[in-house]
């Protein structure tokens, strides 16, 4: 910066300030395909994710019907310590359905880059700036907080976006959201990206990351860094194609890389996590980030031994963070540690030759059965392997 230069004020407090988590489930989770909330659902979704601590959901798609306007509704009604979003094409069609749901604030969405702007507008740049000075400006008579979606900004030319941003401001928008609809961005770009546009502008900016290429996490805590104040999310990524960021993965990244708050109690992720994947009928992988059934547990002998020795040898984050603890299993890459461990569990005494004949068994129950050697298995080759020793394991 050259002397005398002025720094934009929103620069530093920027980068320091809570990020807020707009968690999209609801909207663009539910987009995921095939998945399809009831009414009853969307609501203790809505209601899971409050008690979690968001404060902002993009609850559905108004235009979409008044089956949609009802649940919208209903989550409104149920009175929830959170803002609830409904999401618009930039038409005013879209905005009097948002009304009818009863929403206090929409995100209007307007495709950005060029290929979508004559594809989906059928006109060009000036078109676009023209309805989002419409739009978002109904919107505001109507009393609506309003949002700005920027449908595919990673791929929109950059001076054309800042001035997208400014006609949003202009018309009276709060926030203005940079989707990477089709992961074109690294977390390089999308850091510079944002940072770019933070110089510009002291809107709210929020990133919308997807995960094509498995990056939407990386993405989102990039562009955290580059500026942005807000971060669309969803359970487990649930969403379009690849899906989204996981709400999980950035919440618990954002405190434990950067210690930067987002207001998320982090023990109520799993529980979150598991009322959207029974309504949405998906699995949650085993090995899941953060919210995995096995993200905690350990197999492997030297990782049990050292965590058994000094639990910083194989622990960085803490699972009590998430309300969970460390488990062990047994199995095919279980050491003596692991064995001599959980019969010291069970008062149980062996030599070291007993203990090595133990192992070889379990290992071959591992293979033969393909999974984890449960814990009253483990006991009865003991009893096998003790009742052929000369010891009898004393
Ligand atoms: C990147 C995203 O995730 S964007 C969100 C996408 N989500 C969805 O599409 C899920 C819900 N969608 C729906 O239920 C339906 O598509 C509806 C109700 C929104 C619209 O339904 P239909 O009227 O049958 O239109 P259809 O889906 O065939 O086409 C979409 C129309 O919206 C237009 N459109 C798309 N985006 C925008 C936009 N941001 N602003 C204005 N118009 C837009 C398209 O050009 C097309 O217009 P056309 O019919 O004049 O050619
Ligand atoms: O325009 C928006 O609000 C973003 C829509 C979206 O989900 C996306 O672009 O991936």
């Amino acid at each position: 910066m050259t002397a005398g230069a002025t720094k934009p004020p929103w620069s530093d407090t920027a980068r320091t300030k809570p990020i807020v988590l707009t968690d999209t489930t609801l909207r663009d989770g539910e987009q995921a395909p095939g998945v399809a909330f009831t009414k009853a659902e969307k609501v203790a979704i809505a209601q899971v994710l409050a008690r979690a601590g968001i404060t902002e959901i993009e609850a559905g798609i108004p235009a979409m019907g008044d089956e949609e306007i009802a649940a919208i509704r209903a989550i409104v009604e149920a009175d929830l310590p959170l803002t609830t979003i409904g999401w618009c094409r930039m038409r005013d069609a879209d905005v009097d359905a948002a009304i009818e749901a009863k929403v206090s604030m929409v995100n209007v969405s307007i495709p950005a880059s060029d290929v979508q702007i004559a594809a989906k507008l059928r006109g060009d740049r000036e078109l676009a700036l023209e309805q989002v000075k419409r739009v978002v400006g109904y919107a505001r008579e109507q009393g609506l907080e309003v949002a700005v979606g920027g449908e595919d900004s990673s791929r929109a030319e950059v001076d054309f976006l800042i001035t997208l941003i400014a006609t949003a401001k202009e018309a009276g928008a709060r926030r203005f959201r940079i989707a990477d609809t089709l992961s074109v961005l690294d977390p390089d770009s999308a850091s510079a990206l944002m940072a770019r546009l933070r110089a510009t502008t002291d809107l709210d900016l929020e990133f919308h990351g997807h995960d094509d290429l498995g990056l939407a996490t990386a993405n989102t805590l990039a562009a955290i860094k580059g500026g942005a104040s807000h971060a669309s999310v969803t359970v487990i990524g649930l969403g379009e194609r690849a899906g989204n960021a996981p709400l999980e993965e950035v919440a618990v990244a954002l405190k434990q890389l950067y210690g930067r708050d987002t207001g998320i109690a982090l023990p109520e992720l799993e529980k979150v996590a598991a009322v959207v994947a029974a309504a949405a009928t998906r699995a949650i992988p085993l090995n899941k980030a953060i919210v995995g059934e096995h993200v905690f547990t350990h197999e492997s002998g030297i990782h049990v031994d050292g965590l058994l020795k000094d639990q910083r040898t194989y622990q960085a984050l803490d699972p009590q963070l998430l309300g969970r603890s460390n488990r062990f299993v047994i199995g095919k890459h279980s050491g003596l540690s692991a064995i001599t461990s959980l019969l010291k569990e069970q008062q149980l005494a062996v030599s070291a030759v007993e203990a090595r004949r133990i192992l070889s068994r379990v290992r071959e129950h591992a293979v033969e059965y393909k999974g984890p050697v449960a814990p009253d298995t483990v006991l009865a080759i003991w009893r096998d392997v003790c009742e052929q020793s000369f010891t009898h394991c004393a």
